[in-house]
């Protein structure tokens, strides 16, 4: 099997990368351009025969003989896909439309990494895959969670119109070792501020919730449903939902007691509440997540603490 993973140097698709590659039957061929992702992350890989990394923007096209293509391309954190919000569209609209016109192009089956912010501010809890969503068209996370409904729009038309094979992955928060430590997210921040020993900052109200899913258990679900019979969407993440009050109070108590947790302000339209409904994943894939926040959180400390120096008092 030929596989390319379009953003497949940032933090998910390096570790699908791997999990891919264990397979000796698979040839991996990843296309990056680097704006969040690093060729470090699959330094393990580069040179080995069965491996191509390409550095490549999926707004411009690409001719690859592929059977599959996992479609990740597109920064995740907010920070950086607000940084410049017309090319977040652009790889959302046009990257997509650039990947399904190969996946017409040579026969093969493409999966989109779509995300709960479909969902957008949700009035409906948990989210179920039926839900339409509550979304503002105008405002800044628009450039991500609107280009990614058009992206998903794109992946059914292209299925109804051209016969494509389509899977569309809607993932919530995903956590783990490789996330940039200056990344913007959530969970990276806590652990990075916690081994600095600076504040946490809990963005107001901090009664906001988010599911935290870790990333060998995503992987293991795109796997799935990649290789599975449906097209999705299927919501892939944690259950376990979390107030940012808790999860600072959790970092604290594992990483490091002694910080204090500071209320900062939280930016525009930042979704309220959010848990995924996995009865279609459960059901459909067999899959449901093993690992629980507090035994993922050590596994992504130790992580950091390598990279950030830090070591671990006795
Ligand atoms: N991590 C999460 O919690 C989460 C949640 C929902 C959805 N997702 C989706 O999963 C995918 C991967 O997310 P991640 O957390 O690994 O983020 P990431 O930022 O670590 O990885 C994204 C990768 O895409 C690359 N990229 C960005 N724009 C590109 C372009 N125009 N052309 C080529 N490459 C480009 C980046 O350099 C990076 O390597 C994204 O599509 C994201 O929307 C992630
Ligand atoms: O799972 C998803 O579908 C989406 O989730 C995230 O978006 P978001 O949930 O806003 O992620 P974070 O930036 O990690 O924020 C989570 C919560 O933590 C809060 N936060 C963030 C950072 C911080 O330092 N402190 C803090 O309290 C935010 O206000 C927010 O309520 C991802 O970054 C998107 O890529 C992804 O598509």
């Amino acid at each position: 099997m030929r596989i390319l993973v379009t953003g497949g140097a940032g933090f998910i698709g390096s570790h699908l990368v791997d999990k891919l590659m264990e397979n000796e039957k698979n040839e991996v061929i990843v296309a990056d351009n680097y704006f969040t992702g690093s060729k470090d992350n699959l330094r393990k890989w580069i040179g080995q025969p069965r491996f191509e990394l390409i550095r490549h923007d999926v707004t411009e096209p690409l001719l690859v003989e592929v059977d599959q293509i996992y479609h990740l391309a597109c920064p995740a954190s907010p920070i950086f896909y607000k940084y410049n919000p017309v090319k977040t569209i652009k790889t959302n609209v046009i990257g997509t439309l650039n990947m399904l016109g190969l996946a017409k192009r040579v026969g093969a089956r493409i999966l989109l990494t779509s995300t709960s912010e479909v969902y957008g501010d949700p009035l409906v809890h948990p989210q179920p895959e039926s839900y339409w969503g509550n979304v503002n068209p105008i405002g800044v996370r628009s450039c991500y969670d609107e280009g990614k409904r058009v992206a998903e729009t794109l992946m059914f038309d292209y299925h109804r119109q051209h016969g494509i094979e389509i899977r569309i992955a809607r993932i919530f928060n995903t956590y783990g070792p490789r996330m940039n430590i200056d990344d913007g997210r959530v969970v990276s921040n806590f652990i990075a501020q916690a081994l600095r020993g600076e504040p946490l900052t809990v963005q107001k109200p901090g009664t906001q919730t988010r599911s935290f899913c870790y990333v060998s258990d995503m992987v293991d679900g795109l796997i799935r449903l990649m290789d599975g019979e449906n097209t999705g969407p299927i919501n892939i993440g944690n259950p376990g939902e979390f107030t940012m009050t808790e999860l600072a109070e959790t970092v604290k108590e594992l990483i490091n007691p002694g910080v204090e947790i500071n209320m900062v302000e939280n930016t525009p339209d930042d979704p309220r509440q959010r848990k995924p409904d996995i009865t279609k994943a459960k059901a459909l894939l067999g899959w449901e997540p093993k690992v629980k926040l507090r035994d993922g959180l050590p596994l992504m400390e130790e992580d950091f603490r390598l990279r950030l120096g830090v070591t671990k008092k006795k």
